[in-house]
This record gives structure tokens, sequence and C-alpha cells, in this order.
């Protein structure tokens, strides 16, 4: 019997996560929950933790605190309250973790959760991307192991023959371009955040949500794949593909590209981690290639997005750039969000970020090592460099507020 945690519960992720669960096992006898943690919204957890039992239920907003507990009255589960709580939550024994919180909030409680030995299953991107090979390292040191959730880099990891990484050319990353696929940066100066929320094949949160229209997403990813498959930037390729079908290719040295593919479902990647090393049995979505009918592909437009280039350049510059990257992109897109400035601006604030970054005083290019404090300072460091860009609230790093 498993134990499991799931740390983002009332996200896109987390609630398909419990949605799977639900479906395919059986509580008391293939699992028992261990945490639920969650941000804000305090009814949605309450009725999970009611309906699923887990033995600590947390809420991170303190605001949230009383009508979580006057939910969670008689309930008999363990409740607790604040960051600091997540995190111990996320450091508790288990066996099976979901790391889904959104952004830099999650680093702490997923480096919790990696001194365990748990498995991850990691969707929370921005971590990876901040840690690097450290959290791996601190995973399996532990003697767990990191699965990636992100459909890209699950594709990637179902497809990556491991006796055969020499013989690996080149990974491929597909993007499906976002609701501005085809526009130039002339046309992006007036889109709105309406128009930016509408991905056109994926129900997500909102953060990834822009991240995808301003291909920040990609960029992440870009750094994120570097991370996990240990591969350098140079073999690592993005393409256009707007039908969101084929999730990503490993391209091999005697001429085979190997592809995953499967429906629009963030269901698919989580059950093969939920399963991993086996495939999980559950009535996954029909996926009909008659009726798709068409794959195509392009290249990306980097002048129109260039945040694909930025982080490529994060990542070739190494250290805490890609951290510095994260920190201004999350700010500003939490500025968008709240309709305090333009899509372009986001972009525009992470070439300057990284430009200022490039001051000696910021360190980029020591050893990470496992110092998530020079993490967390560097994020809050890149927030106030942006903080006339964006306004004051995001200029406060969620992982310290
Ligand atoms: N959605 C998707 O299909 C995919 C998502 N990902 C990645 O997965 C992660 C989650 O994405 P998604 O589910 O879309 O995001 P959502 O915005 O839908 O959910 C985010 C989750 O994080 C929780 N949260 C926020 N801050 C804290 C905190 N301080 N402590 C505990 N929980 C917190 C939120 O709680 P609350 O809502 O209660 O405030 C919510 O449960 C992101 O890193 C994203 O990039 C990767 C691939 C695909
Ligand atoms: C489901 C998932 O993994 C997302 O990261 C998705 O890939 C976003 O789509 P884009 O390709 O538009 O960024
Ligand atoms: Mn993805």
């Amino acid at each position: 019997m498993r134990r499991i945690s799931i740390l983002g519960s009332t996200g896109s992720v987390g609630v398909s996560t419990l949605n799977l669960i639900e479906e395919t096992l059986t509580p008391g006898v293939d699992y028992v929950l261990e945490a639920l943690c969650a941000g804000r919204n305090a009814e949605l957890l309450a009725e999970q933790a009611l309906k699923f039992r887990p033995a600590i239920a947390v809420i991170a907003d303190e605001s949230q605190w009383p009508l979580f507990q006057d939910l969670m009255r008689h309930s008999g589960i363990e409740i607790a309250c604040g960051i600091d709580a997540v995190e111990a939550a996320a450091g508790r024994s288990a066996d099976w973790v979901m790391a889904a919180i959104v952004g830099i909030a999650g680093l702490k409680p997923v480096w919790a959760a990696a001194g365990t030995g748990a498995t991850i299953a990691l969707a929370n991107k921005e971590s990876l991307v901040c840690c690097g090979r450290a959290l791996i390292e601190r995973a399996e040191a532990a003697g767990g192991r990191i699965l990636p959730v992100d459909s890209e880099h699950n594709a990637i990891f179902q497809v990556f023959e491991t006796t055969q990484r020499d013989r690996i050319r080149r990974l491929i990353l597909t993007a499906s371009g976002g609701p501005f696929r085809g526009k130039t940066r002339e046309q992006l100066k007036s889109v709105t955040r309406e128009q930016a929320l509408k991905h056109p094949n994926w129900s997500m949160g909102a953060k990834i949500t822009i991240d995808s229209a301003t291909l920040a997403n990609k960029g992440l990813e870009l750094i994120e794949a570097a991370y996990l498959f240990d591969m350098p930037a140079e073999q690592i390729d993005v393409l256009v593909h707007p039908q969101s079908v084929v999730h990503s290719l490993v391209e091999y040295a005697d001429g085979s590209t190997l592809a995953q593919m499967g429906p629009a479902d963030m269901r698919v990647p989580i059950s093969y981690c939920l399963g991993w090393p086996d495939r999980h049995a559950w009535k996954a979505p029909a996926f009909d290639l008659r009726a798709i009918g068409t794959l195509t592909f392009e290249a990306p437009d980097e002048d129109a997005f260039p945040m694909l280039r930025l982080a490529r350049e994060a990542l070739t510059v190494g250290g805490l750039m890609p951290v510095v990257f994260n920190a201004a992109n999350e700010a500003m897109v939490q500025a968008f969000l709240a309709g305090r400035i333009g899509f372009l601006d986001i972009p525009d604030a992470v070439a300057h970020a990284m430009k200022k970054a490039e001051s000696p005083s910021m360190a980029l290019t020591g050893n990470l090592g496992h110092d998530i404090d020079r993490i967390l300072l560097t994020d809050a460091d890149t927030r106030a460099e942006l903080a006339g860009r964006c306004g004051a609230s995001e200029a406060v790093s969620a992982a310290t507020a």
C-alpha cells in the first residue's frame, strides 16, 4: 500500500491527480493519503480532505485559516496553516508525492519532499529550473527519484533509451505555439489577458497558460529538459506543433526519431508517473488519429516570442541566471494577470532583469550546490529590481511572503 501526498491539490494538476486516484485505486488497499496541501482555496481543500481523509491537510494562506478550521471542525483530521507548515507536510514520509504547487512557492516543499526518499511526480517545473541538477541529486541520494509530469518531459521520459544515451542526437520539445501563434510583435502589443488565457488545447492554471502564450513555458521546459535528462542546450530543440498530439520526440544517431502521442489530457502523464515502472490502466479518453487527420510542424518565431531565446541564454549562462529568468517571468505574469501591465512588458522585463543580473554582485556562475537560501534571495532581488515595472505586490516573493 502506498502513502501518497499531493502538494497543490486544489489546482489543475492536483485535481486531475485526485480524480485519477479516485478512479483507479482503492483507498486503504492501494493507498492512503498522507498530506494534502493548498494555497488559499479553503473550501475545495476541506472538501477534498473530508472525502480522501489524509493524515494532514494544510492551507498556506493564513487569512483562510479561520474558515479552514471551521470547515474541518469535528473531522478528526490534523490540520495546519502557513508556508512553513506546507514545507513540513511535504517533508513527511511518503512513497509517492505529486509536486503541483505553482511557481517558486513550490521550491521549499519540493526540496523537503526530495529529502525523504519518496518518488516525486514533478509538475512544478519552476523548482527544477531554480535548483537544477541539485534537486535530482538530492532525491536520488535519499533513495527516491524525480518522475516528470510535464507532458513534454513525460513524453521524452517514455522514449528515452537510457542505455543508448550516447546515441541521442537531440531532444525535441513540441510547443502548441499558444493562442497568439502567427502574430507579429506589433500585433502582440494589444492582446488582452482574456485572449492570453484561452489556450488552444490544454486546460491549465492561469500562470502556465500565460507562460504558454509568451512561450516562457517552452523556455522553462527547455531548462527543465536540460536538467532532467542531463543534456546540453545545443541538443535540445523546440518545434511548434499546433495540434498538441505529439508531446515530444527523441532523435537517435541511427536516423530513428521516437515520439510519444496522446490526448491533451494531463491525466495521461500523471497516470504514467502513478504506474511507473508499469503502465497504469484507466479509462483514458479516446485518441483517434483519423479524427485528428493532420499533424503540422513549424519553427518557433523567436523575434515575436523572445522568451524562448532568453531561456536558452539563461541556461547557457547557468548558475543563478535561470532563477532570474523564472523570478522575473513569475512577477510579470502576476502583474499581467492583475491587469497592471501589457503582454509585451513580460519579455521586456525579463530581458531587463537578466541584463541587470550580469552585475558581479549577483555571483551568477558559482556552483549552485544545495543553496536554497541563495536561490530565494536571487528571486527576491529580481522581483525588487522589477518593482517599478510591475507594481509593489509582485516584488515580494511568494515563497517568502
Ligand atoms: N496544469 C497543467 O496542465 C500543467 C501544469 N504544470 C505545472 O504544474 C504546476 C501547477 O500548475 P497548475 O495545476 O496548472 O496550477 P494551478 O494554478 O491550477 O494550481 C496551483 C496549485 O498550487 C497551490 N498553491 C499555490 N501556492 C501555494 C503554497 N504556498 N502552498 C501550497 N500550495 C500552493 C494552489 O492552491 P490554491 O488554488 O488553493 O490557491 C493550487 O493548488 C505549475 O508549476 C505548472 O507549470 C506542468 C504541466 C502541465
Ligand atoms: C500540458 C503541458 O505540459 C503544458 O506545459 C503544455 O505543454 C502547454 O502548452 P504549450 O506547448 O502551449 O506551452
Ligand atoms: Mn508542458
